[in-house]
């Protein structure tokens, strides 16, 4: 690929190629944008089919983690690595120390997490060799299971998206459709529960679907059915870009919120449901628990403090319904205009903003 060609195309300030003979590390360490804050976002471990979808996927998810990080009002910006390798086979001790002498090597620009394929244990790893590391074990100050977390910003998020569409955020008596129910959707489930909604689930794992049913006297569907059920709201919680063509003409929903991310497979899908009048609430948006609440370690983990900064989903929802109806545009859409326009204003005051990235980082330097 044209990498430069691409990073002028999007932005892109920084890409770090890292390779370690003796581990068998090879990493590529994306940073987009730093104008909020230093770069913020988890290692991925996968085996890629080539180089270049590697690159392809750390540039990807870097510049979805600068939108992700401004919208949520995070002083953060967004970066990403992908480490190449199989997540079951190919980790060792030295690989994720050599790594994290790289990432202490940038000084603070990046700070990296868990994602697909790394573990708490390998954060610790990288603990040994930098500061800039989030969601390390409880004993060295880890904010812990972020799945929880992520649930109830899923929650508050998916009631103002209810307002939107019901005129009121009381999700009492609403049918809700969850599409899996692993570890953030079944928290989120029991918030729906409490509330007063009726639940429609669906799981490829049986046991996954049998414990909603007994917990929160939910209905059982096959997953191939989920998307067609008499429903008010649609919580995507496994799979992306389940927002397709085949999908879209049997939705009944007039609400879309869930926690799975990249939920639309292509940006005209978002623009189909925007025109059908389903109001969709944008993964990205609803679904920033998980860093926020990572990101408040780098305060000294508070749990309160993340949870009522999470409470601010509900908010920032409620922006982007305003923006796009304001701009006459899709949610989707206003959700990258929030994050964007908040990148501008900071960016004028960027000077400013100097001394708070300071503060924050003295604090992590042990
Ligand atoms: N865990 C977190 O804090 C965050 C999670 N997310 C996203 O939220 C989604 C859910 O995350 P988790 O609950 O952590 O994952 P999980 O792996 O615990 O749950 C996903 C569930 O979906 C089910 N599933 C897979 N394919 C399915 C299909 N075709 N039909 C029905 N069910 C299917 C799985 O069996 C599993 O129970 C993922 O897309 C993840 O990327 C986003 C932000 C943070
Ligand atoms: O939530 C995390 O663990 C890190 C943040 C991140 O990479 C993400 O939200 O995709």
């Amino acid at each position: 690929m044209e990498i430069f060609k691409y990073m002028e195309t999007y932005d892109y300030e920084q890409m770090v190629i890292c390779q370690d003979k003796q581990s068998g590390l090879k990493a590529i360490i994306c940073i987009h944008d730093t104008t909020l804050g230093p770069a913020l976002g988890g290692t991925r471990m996968w085996t890629y089919d080539s180089e270049d979808a590697a690159i392809e996927d750390a540039l990807r998810l870097a510049r979805g983690m600068t939108y992700k990080n401004a919208a949520a009002g995070l002083n953060l910006g967004g970066g990403k690595t992908v480490i190449i390798g199989d997540p079951k086979k190919d980790k060792n001790e030295e690989m994720f120390r050599a790594f994290g002498r790289y990432i202490q090597g940038l000084n603070g620009r990046y700070i990296t997490a868990e994602d697909v394929g790394t573990t708490v244990e390998d954060m610790d790893l990288i603990y040994q060799e930098t500061p800039f590391v989030t969601g390390v074990s409880p004993a060295f100050g880890s904010s812990g299971n972020p799945s929880p977390v992520t649930a109830y910003g899923v929650y508050r998020g998916m009631k103002a998206a209810a307002k939107e569409a019901f005129g009121t955020d009381s999700l009492e008596g609403k049918t809700i459709a969850v599409q899996g129910v692993g570890h953030v959707a079944f928290t989120l489930c029991k918030h729906l529960h409490e509330e007063g909604a009726s639940l429609i689930v669906t799981d490829i794992n049986k046991e996954a679907v049998q414990r909603a049913v007994d917990a929160f006297g939910a209905k059982a569907v096959e997953p191939s059915e989920i998307y067609s059920v008499d429903c008010d709201i649609f919580a995507p919680c496994a799979l992306g870009a389940i927002i397709n063509d085949e999908t879209i003409p049997q939705l009944k929903a007039k609400v879309i919120a869930g926690a799975a991310n990249n939920q639309l497979r292509e940006t005209t899908h978002g623009d189909l449901i925007h025109e059908m009048g389903i109001v969709y609430a944008p993964d990205y948006v609803i679904n920033a628990g998980g860093v926020i609440n990572v990101a408040d370690e780098l305060n000294g983990y508070n749990r309160d403090r993340a949870m009522r900064k999470v409470e601010t989903i509900y908010d920032n929802i409620e922006k982007v319904i305003e923006i796009s109806k304001r701009d006459k545009i899709p949610t989707y859409l206003a959700a990258d205009r929030l994050a964007e326009e908040r990148i501008e204003r900071m960016r004028k005051s960027r000077s400013q903003f100097l001394l708070n990235e300071r503060h924050i980082l003295s604090q992590r330097v042990r």
